[in-house]
């Protein structure tokens, strides 16, 4: 194994883990539960050893032990001391404290899901002193959440393009993102939860449309590598969701009118939404939309972000 298949090196047994991880956007248009992109904006969750179990730093509705970042954390600890792997001595799960500072909209389509996952596994591997290979964390941040398309940009950074083989292994390509594109994340205040989000699609899709979106798949990916806004243009269009989903999102017709005709190269909606993603190869168009979607939807929150080409990160242990 080579060192840059290592997400982590193994350690000592420690008392405290501080993990960063960045929000993620899935599908990319066209690229429906395959790419997904990692972006400028961060959760970082602290583990730390405490007299009792506490959370800190999170909405009310989180803090008690269905935590996603404490249960991943708590099964992956327990899944080590199963394969005899590390020491868990110096955490017991029961006496804990997570503390959270976040940036990743709850509202949906930014990955937040993940970044409690990934955090959580890396986390536990950190505490209990053990290697983590990227190949695992993967699998095991796959297998906690359905699907690997924001895992793999959360652990690994950049474009991923991710997909199941034959025998379970999760196979993901990483592409770095050129540095001039701007991404305007549009999130509207209200909450698009994936589980819906995933019913209103069909079972099946004409030929047609899953033919659409193969090429436009390459081309999406090749216009992010190397900053062709007339490719993303182009390319950056999907058939296999998105008429599905824009129903979920009333805001979703008017934002993407206006950031088309202010100059942005593409418009998609962020994982299952409710944010939506603007792809603009300038910091003025960006701006300029971040300003006008002020005047027009006062409710939708606007970020302006760059892709994050590093991943996941061990802070501090
Ligand atoms: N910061 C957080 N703290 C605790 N739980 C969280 C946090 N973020 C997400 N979750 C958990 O994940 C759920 C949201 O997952 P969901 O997949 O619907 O949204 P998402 O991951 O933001 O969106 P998408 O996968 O479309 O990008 C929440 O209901 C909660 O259970
Ligand atoms: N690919 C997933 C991402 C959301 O978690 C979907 O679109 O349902």
């Amino acid at each position: 194994m080579s060192a840059s298949d290592l997400i982590l090196d193994a350690g000592a047994p420690a008392t405290r883990a501080r993990v960063r991880v960045p929000a993620t956007s899935a599908n990319l248009g066209c690229g429906f539960d395959s790419l997904g992109m990692a972006l400028t904006l961060y959760n970082e969750f602290l583990f730390e050893a405490a007299p009792q179990l506490s959370f800190e730093g999170c909405e009310a509705r989180f803090a008690n032990d269905h935590h996603l970042a404490y249960t991943t954390w708590r099964r992956t600890l327990r899944s080590l001391a199963d394969e005899s792997r590390g020491s868990a001595a110096l955490c017991d799960p029961a006496k804990v404290h997570l503390s959270c500072a976040s940036q990743v909209p709850l509202s949906g389509g930014l990955g937040s899901s993940s970044t409690c996952i990934v955090a959580g596994i890396v986390a536990a591997y950190a505490m209990a002193g053990v290697a983590l290979a990227r190949e695992e964390l993967l699998e095991r941040a796959t297998r906690a959440e359905g699907h690997p398309d924001n895992v793999a940009p959360a652990s690994l950074g950049g474009l991923t393009c991710s997909f199941i083989a034959p025998e379970g292994q999760v196979v993901s390509l990483e592409n770095p993102v050129d540095k001039r594109w701007r991404f305007v994340a549009l999130s509207p205040a209200y909450e698009v939860r994936t589980s819906e989000a995933r019913r209103v699609l069909p079972p099946s899709v004409p030929l047609e449309d899953a033919v659409w979106c193969l090429g436009r798949c390459q081309g999406t990916i090749r216009a992010l590598e190397t900053g062709d806004g007339a490719l993303l243009r182009a390319a950056c269009t999907d058939r296999l969701h998105e008429p599905y989903r824009k129903t979920l999102i009333p805001d979703y017709e008017p934002l993407k009118e206006l950031a088309l005709r202010l100059g942005a190269a593409a418009f998609w909606i962020s994982g299952s939404g409710s944010t939506m993603i603007a792809a603009c190869l300038d910091e003025q168009t960006a701006a300029d939309l971040c300003e006008a979607v002020r005047q027009l939807s006062p409710t939708v929150a606007a970020h302006i972000l760059m892709a994050d080409n590093q991943g996941v990160i061990l802070c501090e242990r």
